[in-house]
Formats: C-alpha cells, structure tokens, sequence
C-alpha cells in the first residue's frame, strides 16, 4: 500500500513553476529516492510535505486518507520528520536537551530520567549514542544521528533525508545505510535526496526522478543503472569520466613553508604543512573532514591569519593586474562564498563592484551588471528566472554555481577549490570538473580539496593527504591507489608506494 501519495502537486514563485503537477506514491517500509539535476525542485516538494510551503494545487494522502499538512507542527503530528541537509541543532546543549527541545512542556522535567529513557530508545533501534554529550563534542555523523533520534523520538513515521551523505565520510555512509535499512525493516518509510547515484542504487529501493518540476519516472533501482538514471536527470548522457590532458609543468606559483594555523579556539589546526604548486598544476588534497583542510584553504587565500611558515605567492599579488587575483571557491557556499540576500547579478560582481565596467563615477552600472549577470547565467547554467532573483532564493546547486561563475572569471592564476561539487548534480559536477581543468589548461594552479576521494584521484596530478593537520605524504596521482590514500587518510604511513 502507498503510505504516501501525492496528486496533481504544483507550487509557484511567482511566474517560476518549482512543482510541476507531482504525482507520485512512497510504499511503506520502502527507501524511496528523489533524483534531480539542481533547481529539479526536490527540496521544494519536501517542503511542502514538510509544512513549510503550501502548494497552489494538488493533494497529499497518508495511508489513503486525505490530509492538509499547514505547518511543521502538523507534519509532526501525521508521522513525517526532516532531517535537514544543515542540521538543526543547538551545538552548546547536549544530545537530550536538543531532542526534547520544543516537546511537552513539562514543569518537573528530570533530564536524568529523560536522558535515560532516550538512551533507551536509541538503543532499541542500533541507535546508541552517549545522551548526555554535548552536540559540539560529536562527529559529523553522530550529530545526523541525534536529528534521525531527535524524528524517531516526536514517532515519525516517514523520515525524508536531504542529500545526508553529503557531509558523512565513507565509513559514515555505511553506517547510514544500515539504519536506514533496519529503520525500513521496521515499518519506517523512509525518502532519501541524493545527487549520488551509486549510492541511491546501493542504498533505495525505489526512485522518482524530477526534472524542471516535473516526474520523469519512478521505477525499482533493482530495474535501472546509474548511467540510466543520470541520463534521466539531466536529460542527456553523462560520461563519468574525467579526460585530462598531460599535466606541463610551469613556475612555481605558490610556495607554503611549515605553515601552522590555529583554529577559533587558538588550538594548533594545521600544524607544519610545507609544499609547491605549479601553474598548469591541480595539486589534490584528500582527507577526511576536520583535518586541517578548511584552516588550510583559508590561509591560503589569505582570510584567516597564520601561526608560524610563509604562504608565498609568485609573482605576488601586488605585481598582477586587476583580475589576476586569487579564486577562492569556500566550503560553506551560504556562509563565505555568497551575500544571501543580495540577487545574482551581484553576488557575480562581488570581486569587481567597485571597477569599471560595472562602476562609473562611484555610480553601479545596473544594464552592464545584468547583461554580464544574464551571459554568466547562461554559461553556468545557473536556473532562475532572471538576474536580480535573490541567491537566498536558488536551489543548493545553483548557489554553487554563482559562485563558481564569479570565481572563475578574469583568469585567476591560482584557485583553491573547496569541495567545488558538493551538492552538484552529475551534469554540473562534470561542466565544474571541466571548467577547472580547462583552467589548469590555461595555466592556473589549482588546489583541489575535497573528501571525495574518487574524484581527487580522477582530478589532480599530485595527491597530498591530509591528517591531522599535516601532510602525510603526496603522491603521484597517475600511480596512487584507492587503497593507499585511504590508508594514508586513517593516519598510516606510505613510503615509495608501498604501505608498510
Ligand atoms: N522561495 C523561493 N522563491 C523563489 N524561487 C524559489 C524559492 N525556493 C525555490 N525556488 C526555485 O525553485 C526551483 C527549485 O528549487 P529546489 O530547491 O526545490 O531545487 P532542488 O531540486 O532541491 O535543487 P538542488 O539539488 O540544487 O538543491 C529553483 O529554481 C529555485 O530557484
């Protein structure tokens, strides 16, 4: 039986269509994916099953009956749970006080008991955790842990995962996985947003793909292959594979000795990191993440102060022209690579705001900035109706795009690339993975971090691993092995190629 259907579902901005009359059912017990290129309005359509956006049409049924689901409040109370892609929790309390935290008011609250009691509940779904930590002690994937108790723990029924893999390290998503599954076994149901299209196939039963607003198909992963469902998403075929050419060696362009960076709580973060990047080099940096890679990226473009080294870089930034600085593409889009409520037209121009063309006697261009917003737009395949939509407005994947298309104009000589396609569909994924390397081409040098570590492979000619603040060691990319790099992330040593 459907345990939720949905019929007709159209939601608007403006003259913008995000769902495009929705039809669909998830059956009960099952994992269920949602697939779609970006701006594809997945998040759209979970928030309206969320309570948090109301459709201009359609009609959602829970075990056959009709339900109007107006706030959050009321998703709550018919079973259904997000777990959000940015977890919503309070960081300075603990794991118990976060999940009772807007439940029952209760005058003789015993968080000793309540603690306990939550323990218990975990435990009875291979959930453990230690309730009495506080959120900010725990790993990336404990604290997603905490917001699937935090639903299992307000009875719902339907727990919808945005994109949850996108923060878990590898071991992180297996342990996922085998909740999920047992979570499904129990009767759970279970909608599961995802770019990864390995992992929709080893991990959901089931998966819609969307497309511009629209149901494409649903159909059993068991029945499809993921160079099927990519296919269907972005409305093309898509190669999965990198093609880069023979990596030629120029001048030095940046030079890092015994760098050493402290983190917000002036604790040793990057500790002695010494190397050289060539233009018309992608030197790779793999590590699990928290080991010093977003402190690094920082220094590097010259955003977070240095402890101890020199961070050079040739010819200095004084001796380029304007347009030649550095490209700096952050991990947090929201937070560091984007003013949220500012359009695109200038979030694209947020480097050249006060140069001309875009400024004139102190007076902003608006017809230039929108016609170099709209070429930009058009380039980057950024979807939004027109340029002065605000990025607070874009899907994930857009966002990123913005800011992708304002760093990578005016030939930056060096780029630091931060997780550069996370949240990326596999169409965007491979144009950003081929503007980068049609930039190394030109002669960019480029550092490419990411915890992806397939893709650092398929990317970089040199690969340095990254643990606990130091390079363990940098190897050729054109002889590395999964297997090295992976033992290489848990601390080990590798020498000549050889893991001793
Ligand atoms: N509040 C809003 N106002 C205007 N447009 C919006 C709003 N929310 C979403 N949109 C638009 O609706 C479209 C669908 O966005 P949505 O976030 O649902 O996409 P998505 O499939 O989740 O994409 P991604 O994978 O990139 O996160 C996008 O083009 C976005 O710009």
């Amino acid at each position: 039986m459907a345990y939720l259907r949905l019929e007709g579902i159209t939601k608007r901005f403006g003259n913008f269509i995000a769902n495009d009359n929705i039809t669909l059912s998830v059956s009960r017990g099952s994992i269920h994916a949602m697939l779609g290129e970006n701006g594809a309005g997945k998040t759209t359509l979970m928030n309206i099953i969320c309570g948090l956006y109301q459709p201009d049409a359609g009609d959602i049924y829970l075990e056959d009956k009709p339900i109007k689901i107006n706030s959050a409040n009321t998703a709550i109370a018919h079973g259904i749970g997000m777990i959000h892609q940015h977890f919503m929790l309070v960081s300075q309390l603990t794991v118990t006080e976060n999940i009772i935290l807007g439940t029952e008011f209760d005058l003789r609250l015993n968080l000793q008991a309540k603690s306990r009691a939550i323990a218990q509940m975990a435990h009875s779904y291979n959930l453990d955790i230690d309730t009495l930590a506080k959120v900010e002690s725990l790993s990336i994937g404990l604290q997603q842990r905490v917001e699937i108790i935090k639903a299992l723990y307000r009875n719902a029924k339907l727990l919808i995962l945005d994109e949850p893999t996108a923060v878990l390290t590898p071991p992180e998503v297996e342990v996922l996985a085998g909740i999920l599954r047992q979570l499904a076994r129990d009767g759970h149901t279970i909608i599961f947003i995802s770019h990864k299209l390995e992992e929709v196939m080893n991990i959901c039963d089931t998966v819609t793909v969307l497309r511009r607003g629209q149901v494409v198909t649903t159909m059993k992963t068991a029945d499809t292959s993921s160079q099927e469902l990519a296919k269907l998403m972005v409305g093309r075929e898509v190669l999965f594979q990198v093609h880069k050419s023979a990596f030629s060696c120029g001048d030095v362009v940046l030079e890092v000795k015994n760098l050493q960076v402290r983190d917000e709580r002036n604790l040793p973060i990057v500790k002695d990191v010494s190397f050289q990047l060539r233009a018309g080099e992608i030197l790779g940096i793999a590590g699990v993440d928290g080991n010093g890679q977003r402190e690094l990226a920082d220094a590097i473009a010259l955003l977070r102060n240095i402890f101890g080294g020199s961070i050079q870089r040739y010819p200095s930034p004084g001796e380029r022209g304007r347009g030649k600085s550095i490209a700096y593409i952050p991990e947090d889009r929201q937070k560091m690579g984007l003013v949220m409520g500012f359009s695109i037209a200038k979030n694209l121009i947020l480097k050249a705001f006060n140069f001309l063309p875009f400024c004139r006697r102190w007076l902003l261009q608006y017809g230039i900035i929108n016609n170099y917003a709209a070429e930009a737009m058009q380039n980057f395949d950024i979807r939004a109706e027109n340029p002065s939509i605000k990025v607070s407005h874009l899907s994930g994947g857009n966002q990123q795009k913005v800011v992708l298309a304002r760093e990578l104009s005016g030939n930056p000589a060096l780029i630091v690339a931060m997780q550069p396609t996370r949240g990326l569909d596999v169409g965007a994924t491979e144009y950003v993975q081929q503007c980068l390397l049609a930039e190394r081409q030109k002669g960019a040098a480029i550092l490419y971090i990411s915890t992806e570590l397939e893709e650092v492979m398929a990317m970089s000619d040199r690969i340095a691993v990254m643990y606990e603040g130091q390079f363990v060691d940098i190897l050729d990319a054109d002889t590395a092995t999964v297997e090295q790099i992976g033992y290489l992330m848990t601390g080990g040593k590798v020498s000549t190629g050889v893991i001793e």
